[in-house]
């Protein structure tokens, strides 16, 4: 109120009228800074706030000019006694009254030094509030600068990741093309042996047709048999242009991890890892063929399909060996699912099994990859039971905050494994990873 009237006046007695009509605003209220540094701290907040001006610091303007106020120069704030503020420059266009100027908004006189305007003090409160402005602007633009950065990275990483799975897609897509072509071309060739064969029964009927009544009433037999081939191939190549029909386009299907799955079977991978020994070969063929097969020591890996109800498991095998364990890391990607085997007869290597559990859950490939945890062989007396497994390896502790899972199992009877199973395609429907995109 008080700067309001004060200006008002102003507008109509001053000498140095303001160039525009002077209206009661937060900006006016700030150029009083030097006269109640709180209230015009106070008054500003608005106007930061609402950002009339490009930056935070352009809001404090000369009540004159109403040009900005400078750190510097010609629109540095400067004192009247009278207390009000105005830039250096418009105090030199004051009129002077012998060494005295008048103050444009209350007409009260301020005496003059020799060194005339440049005696007058800056309005110092207002100076520092002028650079903390500009240095607030400033930390605002990095800060920013910064988020977006860091929102700049985040979309360059979901872009590179959706770049290599639709890399990932296409190759299925272009992996069951060729399987088609191949597939088609082998059929090209049955379909012209079958048509030859036909052709040579037509004409071994005709031939015969061609001889006297006699010898067709005798080869009735054999007349029998061609046309009896001829109707076996003609329903051969019904059922092939049946088949072909029917599968002339190519069912494709996502799923919400933008995998694509042809056909009605969803594809998983799953990686099966621990230490030598554990018994993972035997669980893979265990799961295979469902018999007992004396595995040898994995050097490189295995690989098996299995399908199981409406999944198919595609399970990399890799040896476990001391020496073959840096070898993992290259079967971690696009891997949906771990089984980690732990030989359960061996108590003294069960640190060793730990400390090698313990660097997969930081790879960040498997970051999202669901955990099973076979308790092998525990077919055998006296073996480390799966709580036992639980409580020595500190699992809850050491998997915490993913999906995982314990199983004990005896992998040459089978016993535990589509348990095993069971769970990780439960897992995969509550992620909403085989839901259909
Ligand atoms: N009693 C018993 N023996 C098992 C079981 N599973 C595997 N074995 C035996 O354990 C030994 C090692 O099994 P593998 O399947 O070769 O072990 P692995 O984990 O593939 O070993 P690497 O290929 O060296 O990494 C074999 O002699 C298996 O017959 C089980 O459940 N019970
Ligand atoms: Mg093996």
């Amino acid at each position: 109120m008080w700067l309001t009237e004060r200006n008002r006046k102003c507008s109509r007695d001053s000498p140095l009228a303001p160039r525009r009509s002077l209206r009661c605003r937060p900006r006016m209220a700030a150029a009083a800074a030097g006269v109640n540094k709180q209230g015009a701290v106070a008054t500003m907040e608005p106007c930061i706030r609402h950002g009339r001006g490009p930056h935070g610091s352009t809001v404090l303007e000369c009540g004159v000019c109403e040009d900005v106020f400078s750190l510097q120069g010609d629109k540095v704030p400067r004192l009247l006694l009278c207390g009000h503020t105005v830039c250096h420059d418009c105090l030199t266009r004051l009129p002077l009254h012998g060494r005295a100027v008048r103050c444009p908004f209350d007409r009260q006189v301020t005496e003059l030094g020799d060194s005339g305007v440049w005696g007058l003090k800056k309005n110092f409160a207002l100076l520092e509030l002028l650079e903390r402005l500009q240095n607030g602007a400033t930390n605002q633009s990095g800060m920013a600068e910064s988020a977006r950065s860091c929102v700049r990275a985040y979309f360059a990483d979901l872009h590179e990741t959706l770049c290599r799975q639709e890399e990932m897609a296409l190759s299925v897509v272009d992996a069951h093309v060729r399987e088609r072509l191949i597939w088609l071309r082998q059929q090209q060739e049955d379909m012209t042996i079958l048509l030859s064969q036909v052709s040579t029964a037509c004409m071994h009927c005709e031939k015969t047709l061609q001889q006297d009544d006699c010898r067709v009433v005798l080869a009735k037999q054999e007349i029998n048999c061609l046309l009896e081939t001829l109707q076996k191939q003609q329903h051969q190549f019904t059922e092939l242009a049946d088949h072909i029909q029917l599968d002339a386009g190519i069912p494709v299907t996502f799923t919400k991890d933008n995998r694509v799955h042809i056909g009605p079977k969803m594809e998983i991978r799953v990686v099966t890892l621990g230490l030598d020994g554990a018994g993972k070969t035997t669980i893979l063929f265990k799961l295979k063929q469902d018999e007992f097969m004396q595995p040898i020591p994995t050097i490189g890996f295995n690989v098996e399909t299995v399908e199981y109800k409406n999944l198919k498991f595609t399970i990399w095998d890799v040896g476990g060996k001391h020496k073959l364990r840096p070898l993992w890391k290259h079967y971690y990607l696009n891997t949906q699912a771990v089984v980690f085997v732990i030989d359960s007869c061996h108590r003294d290597r069960l640190m060793e099994a730990h400390s090698e559990l313990a660097k997969l859950l930081t790879e960040k490939e498997l970051r999202d990859a669901l955990l099973l945890i076979f308790a092998n062989k525990q077919d055998v007396p006296g073996v480390v039971s799966v709580e036992e497994m639980t409580e020595l390896l500190s699992l809850h502790k050491l998997c915490c905050g993913r999906s995982w899972h314990i199983q004990g199992c005896d992998a040459r009877s089978g016993v535990g494994l589509h348990e095993g199973l069971d769970w990780l395609s439960r897992q995969l429907v509550a992620a909403g990873v085989l839901d259909v995109a």
